[in-house]
């Protein structure tokens, strides 16, 4: 066995992903040394309760509740504990004490990222977070390193494991929204909060890391539009099947032409759309993820597969330790972050979009009529219209539902129009509205 200077990783978190770490650099240890040119000591792990049954079991004489003093004597920090606060002051701890840290800690990232990174490169210390975007998939690294060459002009992914596991399920099985995510918690893919997951939230932390990291500029939490899944309904999900599409939440980041003056801003949106059934992002089970990138010599290329869970995640986590420990073997610089074009941020009211909107209307002479110069005064061009009529036989009003799919549009043009239609006495129910994407 080769003999190799030891490096001291001490760990903060032993939950789902923390503990499948600690199971991997311990059995593995060997190997990883061995691809590193290091040991991997892990001095020790904090948790909250150290009594806490844990899966994988942590060994006993490795949990404190003193994150502190594991900080203060390590070469490697490794966040794993998720939120704000105390995430934010270790971090900040273990850069300041001189060691590289690794982080799964997506909020804290979306929310400080810029304040870390400059502790990080004051110090020449790195911070490396593979494990905060997309589970096991490599997506962080293809995107700051082999791809540093290119321009990236689109992102279009799932990246939240939870929420694509819950859809997928009401979808495939008719399960309900509530015992999805109740199921999505116990395999350990969801967030501590749930409603991080649910509410869209963590997908638009990861958009605004990727943005960030595609455009090469500082794309704030706030500036993500967002929208969760909680609005939709069962009968949306089995209405979208029927017509030949399935309900995903996208995550979606663009570099877009500012009205034709060959300046160029960035946008990032999360929220559900209805992707066709073809669409190979259609085809993305469970809790996997999917992210097509879009960039201009490279063209079209796609990451696909684990987007949650404890050894999945907890493989990434490694990765960045081996290249945290080569770092520190061999020496040099690291990646710096770079947000040097610093580009405009645009509104959701100028992306480029489609509607699929449902409508129950009066069934009598000239509502489409009506209706068709509603969208044209409004700059909004109408796709398809699907109309089913109600004929009144059974007591009810004469009444139809019309289904309209638009023509591309700005957000803008898309939501007045859903206003003017709510607003028109022929339309008795503006019954669902989602985007289409990947048309
Ligand atoms: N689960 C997943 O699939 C993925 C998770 N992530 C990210 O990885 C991180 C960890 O996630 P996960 O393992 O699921 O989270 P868990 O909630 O399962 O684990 C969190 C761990 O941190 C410990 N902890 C929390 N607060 C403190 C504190 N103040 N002091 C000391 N210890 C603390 C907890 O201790 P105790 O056990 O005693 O309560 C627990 O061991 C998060 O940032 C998450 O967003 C990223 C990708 C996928
Ligand atoms: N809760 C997250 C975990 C990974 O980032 C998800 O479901 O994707």
């Amino acid at each position: 066995m080769i003999e190799y200077r030891n490096l001291r990783v001490a760990l903060l978190g032993g939950g789902t992903v923390g503990a499948n770490v600690v199971d991997l650099l311990l059995t593995h240890g060997e190997e990883l040394a061995n691809r590193a040119g290091a040991g991997l000591e892990l001095v020790g792990v904090a948790v909250r309760d150290i009594d806490a049954e844990r899966t994988p079991a942590i060994p006993k004489h490795l949990l404190t509740t003193d994150a502190e003093a594991l900080i203060v004597n390590a070469d490697i920090v490794v966040e794993l504990m998720g939120g704000l606060e105390p995430a934010r002051t270790y971090v900040l701890q273990a850069i300041n004490s001189g060691a590289d840290v690794i982080t799964a800690n997506k909020a804290l990232l979306a929310t400080h990222g810029p304040e870390l990174f400059e502790a990080a490169e004051q110090v020449g210390a790195q911070l490396y977070y593979e494990a905060a975007v997309g589970g096991a998939i490599p997506i962080i690294r293809p995107l700051r390193e082999s791809l540093a060459g290119d321009r990236v002009t689109r992102i279009l992914g799932i990246v939240n494991g939870t929420t694509n596991y819950i859809l997928d399920a009401m979808d495939a099985t008719g399960d309900t929204f509530e015992n999805a995510l109740a199921e999505a918690t116990r395999l350990g893919y969801a967030e501590a909060d749930p409603t991080a997951d649910v509410g869209g939230y963590d997908a638009a932390q990861k958009a605004a890391i990727l943005a960030s990291l595609a455009f090469h500029t500082t794309v704030p939490l706030d500036a993500v539009y967002r929208e969760g899944i909680t609005e939709i309904t069962d009968s949306q999900v089995k209405a979208a099947r029927k017509a030949g599409y399935v309900i995903k939440i996208l995550a979606i980041c663009e570099r877009i032409e500012i009205d034709g003056t060959g300046e160029y801003g960035v946008s990032a949106r999360v929220h559900p759309a209805l992707i066709p059934l073809a669409h190979p992002l259609a085809a993305v089970h469970g809790a996997n993820n999917a992210v097509f990138i879009e960039a201009e010599a490279a063209g079209s290329l796609m990451f696909y597969g684990a987007g949650a869970g404890g050894p999945e995640t907890a493989s990434a986590v490694l990765g960045d330790l081996v290249s945290a420990a080569r770092r520190h073997v061999i020496g040099g610089p690291g990646v710096a972050e770079s947000t040097h074009a610093n580009l405009p941020i645009l509104p959701m009211a100028s992306v480029l979009t489609r509607y699929q909107i449902e409508l129950t209307v009066v069934d009598q002479p000239g509502v489409l009529a009506t209706i068709a110069t509603l969208f044209s005064d409004h700059g909004v061009s109408v796709e398809a219209v699907s109309q089913t009529v109600r004929d009144g036989k059974d007591d009810t009003q004469p009444a139809a539902t019309l289904v309209i799919v638009t023509h591309v549009a700005t957000e803008s043009s898309l939501a007045t129009t859903v206003e003017a239609l709510a607003a028109n006495d022929v339309v008795t129910a503006v019954v669902s509205v989602l985007r289409v994407e990947g048309l």
